[in-house]
């Protein structure tokens, strides 16, 4: 039995369809990404699996218990993320993590946990005075404090500069290797296709795809991209033809030329040159990264580009 179900999930705001019937299911064990662009409905899925909104339509079940009529018992199995607006700015880490720790029947030690997410030395240290990544840690910490079974991590590393981010994966990597499945998230492509195990790309309320991260890239048209600047100028059009294709876009300052294709792409890209006697200059064969894949498979005028949509976006 899949810990978590979702199954023809629909959930309208004053008749607008925010989620519109969207199906999956997480594996214990997993993690699962839950990408998307801004409004796609990504937050309002997940807090239907949290039990904090009730869906219109549709099956959801964490470890087979309804999360609205279950409530109680989901909060045992499923740890949630704090919101920065929950806790008291006077609050001390220790004090944050004692009072959650008295939420639960039998929680976690939370001087173990404090440990390992690096807040021994913070304890005294008043929630407001914390820096973002510390903040973040101590979310996950008390998300972790009722011994879950799943966590659900929802724009964790929105905000943090790269290394407190890059160690926020780490930490992300350790829940799940210490027996956590995890449900995250998130905007980012870069941390999606590192952490994931499989990953449902919502759209428009809609589930776009659901696959491996490299699942989603060969998905996408054009999973292998060729750059390179031509020593003279080459008409896009005769690339459009090449079998493969997918995409072809030119930089305009420099005239270097992106094009989207397959390996057979690769080849026909090269016998053109030779026979225009065209040198292609620092010529670079690349696969596809999960960013192409996303652009592909969401509505372009609600996708970005950019690896950090939501910031993109803004
Ligand atoms: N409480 C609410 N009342 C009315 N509309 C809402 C409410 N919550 C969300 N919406 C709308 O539902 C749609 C989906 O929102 P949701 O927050 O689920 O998307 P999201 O994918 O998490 O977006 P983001 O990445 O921007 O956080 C959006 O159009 C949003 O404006």
């Amino acid at each position: 039995m899949p810990l978590i179900e979702v199954a023809d999930l629909r959930k309208a705001y004053g008749g607008r369809p925010a989620v519109d019937g969207v199906s999956f299911t997480v594996e214990e064990g997993e993690i699962f990404g839950i990408l998307g662009p801004n409004g796609a409905g990504k937050t309002t899925t997940v807090e239907c699996v949290e039990g904090l909104r009730v869906p219109d339509s549709g099956r959801v079940r964490v470890a087979g218990l309804d999360p609205v009529a279950d409530h109680d018992q989901v909060t045992r199995i499923l740890g949630t993320q704090l919101q920065e607006s929950e806790l008291q700015a006077k609050l001390t880490v220790r004090e944050a993590l004692e009072l959650y720790s008295a939420f639960y029947e039998r929680p976690a030690d939370w001087r173990a946990l404090a440990e390992r997410l690096g807040l021994t030395e913070k304890l005294t240290t008043r929630f407001a005075k914390l820096s973002g990544g510390q903040k973040q840690r101590l979310s996950i910490a008390l998300a972790l404090i009722g011994g879950p079974r799943v966590v659900v991590l929802d724009e964790l590393t929105t905000g943090l500069d790269p290394r407190a981010r890059r160690d926020t994966w780490q930490l992300i990597e350790e829940i799940r290797a210490s027996g956590v499945t995890v449900l995250l998230v998130t905007h980012f492509m870069e941390e999606a296709q590192r952490l994931c195990d499989r990953i449902a790309v919502i759209d428009r309320g809609r589930v776009a795809a659901l696959d491996t991260p490299s699942g989603l890239i060969r998905r996408a048209s054009g999973s292998t991209v060729i750059s390179f600047t031509p020593s003279r100028t080459l008409d896009p059009a005769d690339l459009a033809g090449l079998p493969g294709t997918a995409s072809i876009s030119t930089d305009g300052r420099d005239g270097r030329l992106t094009v989207n294709g397959t390996d057979e792409t690769v080849n026909a890209v090269i016998t053109l040159l030779a026979r225009h006697h065209i040198t292609a200059h620092q010529l670079r064969v690349s696969d596809a990264t999960l960013d192409d894949a996303f652009l592909d498979l969401t509505e372009t005028d609600s996708a970005p580009s950019g690896t950090d949509l939501k910031g993109a976006s803004a």
